[in-house]
């Protein structure tokens, strides 16, 4: 009788120690087993799906990467414009590189063949726009590469406003087009000479409003400032989604920085005759040449599902300034001309 007793006793202690120490809830340790079993399944489901995305990517190669500090040292210390550094880039490497810029790595897209393939195939899967940007644009990392000094993002910001502000296009709106006319005047005289002919031809009266219909030549001479000048020499940033994805034969990681080199694909010699030379005409031979994203030699204003929406109102103002301001030149030269012949 006396065995029973003390193993009663042992087991009554055992139970209360076990209460003290926490291990006597059947619910904890349900709870321990379950988030185990969920590490573990999620573990296993991670490396499973890596395996997959290695295998399905075998064969794929990686865009090379020519040196940062290449590329910093122009910039910052002999101080070129990034646009031009990136343009002797590509030369060198090829129509896909990466660029690490801090800890970001930035596909840069620079043919024609790259950016058809990017917007055909792509488009949604790059649809994104990082979540950086915003952060990056007020600290100036990204939007000093992605324009040139002419036209920063706040020359993009300033246009927006410019044409929010002015209802008419009247001779406030010349800011927005100073890209335009700076080309204009100062790198192709002869072209200037040409437009004001047209101007001349078309209007009866010197007050009237230009009708950009009947000027062809201000057409082409538009699609061709847009091609050689263009105000945004790179696309804003578009990021991939989760996945692996593949580019040209290219494995692109997920949430990849993408951005489409304008400045450069608007001089591919692949696809321009004589493409570093400034010539309207080219596009009388081509009219079907839009800027309206279905021509990927030509884009502006970006293409795609991210295809900048000021499109049309952007190429209207900026003909009707290019008209306007020398419509209005042409009157103060010949009331200048008129007083001195006096
Ligand atoms: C010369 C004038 C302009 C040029 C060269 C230009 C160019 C561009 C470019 C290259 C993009 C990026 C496309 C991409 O990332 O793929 C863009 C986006 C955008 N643009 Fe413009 N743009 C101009 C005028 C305007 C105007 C007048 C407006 C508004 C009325 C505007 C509103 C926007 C907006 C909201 C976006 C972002 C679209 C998005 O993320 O889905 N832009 N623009």
């Amino acid at each position: 009788m006396e065995v029973p007793q003390l193993n009663l006793h042992w087991a009554e202690a055992q139970r209360s120690n076990n209460a003290t120490l926490g291990h006597d809830r059947p619910t904890a340790s349900k709870s321990e087993h379950f988030v185990v079993e969920f590490l573990l399944s999620a573990a296993v489901f991670a490396v499973v799906n890596l395996v997959f995305q290695r295998l399905h990517m075998q064969g794929f190669r990686q865009p090379p990467r020519p040196s940062a500090w290449k590329f910093l040292f122009q910039i910052y210390v002999l101080r070129r414009n990034p646009t031009v550094v990136l343009h002797n880039l590509v030369k060198q490497h090829g129509p896909v590189i990466r660029v690490r810029l801090w800890s970001q790595d930035l596909l840069v897209l620079s043919s024609v063949a790259a950016v058809e393939e990017f917007y055909k195939l792509h488009d949604a899967e790059f649809g994104a726009r990082p979540t950086s940007m915003n952060r990056a644009t007020l600290t100036n990392s990204v939007s000093s590469l992605c324009f040139p000094p002419l036209a920063t993002y706040w020359h993009h910001l300033r246009f927006v406003l410019d044409m929010t502000t002015s209802t008419a296009f009247d001779n406030n709106s010349t800011p927005g087009i100073a890209w335009a006319l700076e080309a204009l005047i100062r790198q192709h005289p002869a072209v200037v000479e040409r437009l004001c002919d047209e101007l001349e031809q078309t209007q009866a009266d010197d007050d009237d409003e230009p009708d950009i219909a009947k000027m062809p030549y201000l057409q082409v001479v538009v699609k061709e400032l847009f091609r050689l000048h263009p105000p945004c020499a790179f696309s804003f940033p578009h990021e991939s989604s989760e996945e692996y994805h593949h580019l040209l034969g290219f494995e692109v990681a997920p949430r990849t920085q993408v951005l489409i080199n304008i400045y450069a694909l608007q001089r591919d010699p692949s696809v321009w005759a004589n493409a570093e030379d400034f010539d309207p005409t080219r596009f009388i031979a081509h009219p079907e040449v839009d800027m309206e994203g279905h021509h990927f030699q030509l884009v502006p204003f970006g293409g795609g599902i991210r295809q900048c929406p000021g499109t049309k109102l952007a190429i209207r103002y900026v003909q009707s300034g290019i008209a306007q301001y020398f419509q209005h030149a042409r009157l103060l030269e010949w009331k200048f001309m008129q007083q001195i012949s006096r």
